[in-house]
């Protein structure tokens, strides 16, 4: 087998969403293709530690706040890599090219820089992805109250997941919340029915666990995420370069009564793998539950009781 280089990669993020790419150095396989800021672990480091080393050797800043975000693997010519990416959403000191590179700010789906490092078309998409996902919940608002919260809410990301309605009842709701998020701008998810938010032209579809394994192929929509409790569907969710996961359940809910909630220790153990896909935490979340849930590895929270408050 060939030997895997360790590499650590830092997002920097500014409050507005944009982030920052720099381009590689002349000399250096790829010269001129534009990446993340960072580089190879040295012996014994950590991925935190080389991080915050290659940021200053490289750009003359120091690291104060950041989160690990996803773990990808690229078979390179040259090499293979594993790369672990972080969120900075802090440091100190002036950006400064050490090594002659060019540095962009970029918004997330509206590149201006090009060509970018062949391993990170994937890291771009799930950049555009908001910090809370915002679950239904009609089931215990009824349609008024839910309608009018989705209308006041605004939520950037919407699944809707009503399993207690049948298909003809789920369709004609679809339909109707369709039509409010395109003119709010949520992205609306439908749960487990591909083949009807190809027809209504909804953003993508959410799969239940159940519907992620049996799947073949990611289905044709935009966005495709899904629901996991454990490696082996965190897996098949990256086997199918899917652009979300949700992981849960992190505390005891009412809509899961029977299955046991991993906690974040379960959470960590999870997470810890590795996985090529942002992770949502899933399961009591509540919206000051951010900052905790990306120290621990998560892309976000996804709300169900909380996001209709
Ligand atoms: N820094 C960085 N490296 C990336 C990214 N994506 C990606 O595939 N890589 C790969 O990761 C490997 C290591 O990156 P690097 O060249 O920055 O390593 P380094 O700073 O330690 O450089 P050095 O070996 O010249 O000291 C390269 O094979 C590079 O192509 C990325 O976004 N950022
Ligand atoms: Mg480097």
């Amino acid at each position: 087998m060939r030997k895997i280089t360790h590499v650590a990669a830092g997002i920097l993020l500014r409050a507005d969403g944009s982030f920052l790419l720099g381009s590689r150095p002349a000399g250096k396989p790829y010269a001129g293709y534009w990446e993340f800021p960072g580089g190879k672990l040295e012996n014994g480091e950590s991925e935190l530690d080389a991080l915050k080393r290659e940021l200053v050797e490289e750009m003359g800043i120091s690291v104060t706040a950041a989160t690990p975000w996803i773990v990808q693997t690229f078979d390179y010519p040259h090499a293979s890599v594993r790369l672990s990416f972080f969120r900075i959403s802090g440091w100190e000191g002036k950006i400064t090219a050490h090594e002659g590179q060019e540095f962009a700010w970029q918004v997330p789906g509206q590149l201006n820089v090009s060509p970018i490092l062949p391993a990170n078309g994937p890291i771009l998409r799930g950049l555009a992805l908001p910090d809370e996902m915002a679950i239904s919940n009609m089931a215990e608002l009824g349609e008024t109250a839910f309608l009018a919260a989705l209308e006041k809410n605004k939520p950037r990301w919407l699944i809707l997941r009503e399993p207690q309605l049948n298909a003809d009842q789920y369709r004609q709701l679809a339909e109707k919340v369709l039509a409010i998020c395109k003119g709010q701008q949520t992205r609306l998810m439908l749960h487990d029915a591909s083949e009807l938010a190809i027809a209504i032209g909804a953003d993508g579809v959410h799969l239940p666990a159940r519907s992620l394994l049996k799947l073949e192929k990611r289905p044709a929509l935009d966005w495709v995420g899904a629901s996991t409790h454990n490696a082996a569907e965190l897996s098949a969710a990256s086997a199918l370069s899917l652009d979300y996961a949700l992981l849960g359940h992190i505390s005891p809910t009412p809509s899961h009564p029977d299955t046991a909630p991993l906690g974040w220790e379960g959470f960590d153990a999870l997470i810890q793998q590795g996985w090529p896909l942002p992770v949502y935490a899933l399961g009591g979340m509540k919206p000051q539950d951010l900052a905790l849930a990306q120290q621990h590895g998560a892309h976000g929270v996804a709300l169900m009781r909380a996001a209709w408050i």
